[in-house]
């Protein structure tokens, strides 16, 4: 199949591209970049007054497969993700049983080829079923192809077998994508940011000091190891400041923020609604503020959704109750062209680094930019496009996200992966997954 995609503004921010320009498309591959292409085609998609994309990269999201397919599948989660302009996506190991061997892994990878309409990236466990007291066999499940190791949805509190998995991995050259989290600081029952308004509220806190303890400690680690450390979801003034830092002295780290954290403040929690409750939770004005400098800075390189599906059985509980976590995909494009590109944090080219060729580099893969020999992973955008967001749309089994009623600009009109238009026009191509 031939495609050609014309008179779109092709922003790639890996080869300082920024222009109307063509790019031409044959057997999966991007074969052409130039202006005015005249060709016969068996498509033609007119991308006038549309951005035109590296397709987008999420290295945080929760397919709940296997273990919790009630809330989302490989399938609906890869649907998802089109229909948020993501073409690949790499999974968290928290499911049920836990990604930690190659037999899973090899699940994984079966059910993506098959089921999923984006690429999709398994990450392993660093501790066997995540439970903190043994290392994972972590050269067997990079031979299986995870393409980092991750205990999220809690933290390694063991510090030698935090150091020890970050030695291997440094030696198999993958990421540890750390979720930092200090248990031993957390009162039972924390379920929001601990400051006045969880005071106002009633409800237990969570303090920042829990987080920023341990993305000093890997900060830390990472550093005598050699190893390539990601901090994920990061939420707070003192995390950022101490990435900063670190990167100030020379080291080589990455952070990653999810669109909530940038967005929405403790403000926004209101006890009746469980859909502001995720973990890291909504910080203050202060912690924002400082979040947006971040990005602004280069400080936090990566926007990565945490894409944490729940069933509404999970949700419509008490706040104290309910599980940690909101769906991403399909918000993700919207909330940074409104809040950070229409506000003017960062220019259209910084914001698409930061979901393409950044998250790209951090794994160390060949994805995320368009060159010609590439792989045609594409993401076409109407920037312009106003709507509010309405969960009911969303082709995530879950339907949990804060955004439900909130007005924004911007949407992925055309998801392509592998030369394959995934979504064409706002419609995802195969219906019967
Ligand atoms: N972010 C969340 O609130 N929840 C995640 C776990 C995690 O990312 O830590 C989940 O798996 O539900
Ligand atoms: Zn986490
Ligand atoms: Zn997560």
């Amino acid at each position: 199949m031939k495609l050609l995609i014309k008179n779109g503004r092709v922003i790639d921010p890996a080869t300082n591209l920024d222009e109307i320009i063509d790019i031409l498309v044959e057997n999966g591959k991007i074969i052409s970049i130039e202006k005015n292409i005249e060709v016969q085609t068996d498509r033609i998609i007119n991308a006038n007054s549309l951005w035109v994309v590296p397709g987008f990269i999420d290295v945080h999201v929760h397919l709940r497969d296997p273990g919790f397919e009630y809330k989302e599948t490989i399938a609906t989660g890869g649907r998802s993700a089109a229909k948020g302009g993501f073409t690949t996506i790499c999974c968290m190991p928290n499911t049920k049983p836990v990604i930690d061997n190659k037999e899973i892994i090899e699940y994984v990878n079966m059910k993506a080829k098959t089921e999923s309409l984006v690429h999709v990236l398994p990450i392993g466990a660093i501790t066997k079923g995540q439970a903190g007291v043994e290392l994972a066999d972590i050269e067997e499940m990079v031979k299986a192809g995870v393409c980092a190791i991750s205990e999220d949805g809690k933290t390694v509190v063991n510090s030698g077998l935090m150091e020890e998995a970050l030695k291997i991995a440094a030696k198999l050259n993958i990421p540890v994508l750390s979720h930092c989290e200090d248990h031993s600081l957390i009162k039972k029952g924390g379920a929001m940011n601990e400051g006045d308004r969880s005071r106002r509220l009633g409800i237990t806190g969570i303090s920042a000091e829990s987080e920023e303890v341990i993305v000093a400690r890997d900060m830390i680690l990472a550093k005598g190891t050699g190893s390539k450390l990601n901090i994920c979801h990061i939420s707070t003034k003192g995390s950022v400041e101490l990435v900063r830092d670190a990167k100030r002295r020379g080291q080589k780290i990455w952070a990653e923020v999810s669109p909530h954290h940038f967005t929405l403040t403790d403000k926004d929690v209101e006890p009746n609604n469980t859909n502001t409750k995720m973990n890291p939770p909504l910080r203050t004005e202060k912690d924002v503020q400082c979040i947006i400098d971040g990005l602004r800075d280069g400080t936090i390189d990566i926007i990565a959704t945490d894409h944490a599906p729940h069933h509404e059985m999970d949700k419509y509980v008490s706040y104290e109750q309910a599980a940690f976590g909101i769906v991403g995909l399909e918000t993700s494009v919207a909330l940074g062209i409104t809040e950070l590109v229409n506000k003017g944090v960062l220019s259209p080219s910084q914001l698409i680094a930061k979901m393409t060729i950044n998250p790209a580099k951090m794994l160390g893969i060949k994805k995320g930019q368009l060159k010609v020999g590439c792989m045609a992973d594409i993401t076409i955008i109407d920037t312009n496009k106003e709507y509010e967001i309405n969960c009911n749309d969303f082709e995530s089994k879950s339907k949990n996200s804060p955004f439900h009623g909130r007005k924004v600009k911007g949407k992925a009109l055309y998801t392509i992966v592998n030369g394959e238009i995934v979504m064409d026009n706002g419609k995802l191509k195969r219906e019967d997954i």
